[in-house]
């Protein structure tokens, strides 16, 4: 019998959004796929160590070594390339230092990325679509990866062209709004007034919003109305107005 609950589907993946800036990523190997591993990684502002000789690296990842985008080892792998590692991605082109890696990685408990052995993986890459703070992830689980590639660029056709922008004009709304509701016990109403504006705005008024708008809706939090922009508006150019924050 059906329960009333979600039910459990199995087989899947926990997609996260793994918050590794500033911490310490080894990548292993420096040819293509290194380099590809190496973007996603930077762009999520994490601190990158390659390992790799020399002789073996593609153009990109010579790039970012010479750019100081990365820290550079010029050698083959060794065990003591762990010390300090968060997390750990190999890509190189020998099964046997991969499984060694990753031997090695799974005894000290630091999550691993084995790019040519999947059952050897903590956790998987995906094909990903980003757009300032959006991040949209496709995982196939290992089924498919290209058509990870092909279902993500399906989505992003489909986006609105300025969802990245209206995003980021909530997150900037949202940091207002903690200033003047900083209470914890508030916030039940915070997020069901945050989630109002959501609905009610269209992305183009958010994009448009600008910080003397956001301060003159934020005025309207208290009493817990979500005006239209147009109301927004002519409440700023009204003379009874005195200060963002004074209801
Ligand atoms: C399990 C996983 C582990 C991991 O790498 O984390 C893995 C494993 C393997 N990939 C292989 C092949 C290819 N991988 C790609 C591309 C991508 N691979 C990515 C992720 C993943 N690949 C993880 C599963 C993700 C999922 O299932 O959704 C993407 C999404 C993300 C990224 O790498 O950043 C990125 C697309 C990014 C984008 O374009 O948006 C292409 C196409 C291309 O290069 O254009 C091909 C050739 C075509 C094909 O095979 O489909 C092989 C076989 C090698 C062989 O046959 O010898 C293995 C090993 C195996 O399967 O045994
Ligand atoms: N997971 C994925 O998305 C995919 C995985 N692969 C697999 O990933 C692996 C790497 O692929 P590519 O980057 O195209 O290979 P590549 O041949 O371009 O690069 C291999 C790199 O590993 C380095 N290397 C080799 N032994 C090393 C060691 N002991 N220590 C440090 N560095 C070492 C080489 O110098 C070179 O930079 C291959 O096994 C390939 O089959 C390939 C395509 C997609």
């Amino acid at each position: 019998m059906k329960g009333p609950y979600p039910e459990i589907q199995g087989g899947g993946s926990l997609i996260l959004a793994w918050q590794v800036r500033s911490k310490r990523v080894l990548v292993v190997g420096g040819g293509e796929v290194a380099a590809g591993r190496i973007v996603n990684i930077l762009n999520a502002d994490a601190k990158v160590t390659v390992v790799s000789p020399r002789e073996g690296l593609n153009e990109e990842v010579a790039y970012r070594i010479d750019q100081k985008q990365v820290d550079y080892v010029d050698r083959k792998f060794e065990p003591s390339d762990l010390d300090g590692a968060d997390m750990v991605l190999t890509a190189v082109d020998d099964p046997e230092a991969s499984s060694q890696i990753y031997k090695l990685c799974h005894e000290k408990r630091i999550p691993a990325n084995i790019a040519d052995v999947p059952p050897e993986c903590d956790f998987y890459f995906g094909s990903v679509h980003r757009d300032g703070p959006l991040q949209i992830m496709v995982s196939t689980n290992g089924n498919g990866p290209k058509l990870a590639s092909i279902v993500r660029k399906q989505i992003a056709s489909g986006l609105p062209s300025n969802i990245g922008m209206a995003i980021q004009r909530v997150g900037i709304l949202r940091k207002k709004l903690r200033k003047v509701a900083p209470a914890p016990d508030e916030g039940p109403k915070r997020m069901q007034w945050m989630s109002k504006v959501c609905e009610q705005y269209t992305l183009d008024e958010l994009c448009e919003m600008t910080e003397l708008d956001m301060e003159t809706l934020l005025g309207f939090y208290r009493p817990g109305d979500v005006p239209s922009l147009e109301a927004v508006r002519l409440r700023e150019s009204d003379g009874a107005y005195d200060g963002p924050f004074l209801i």
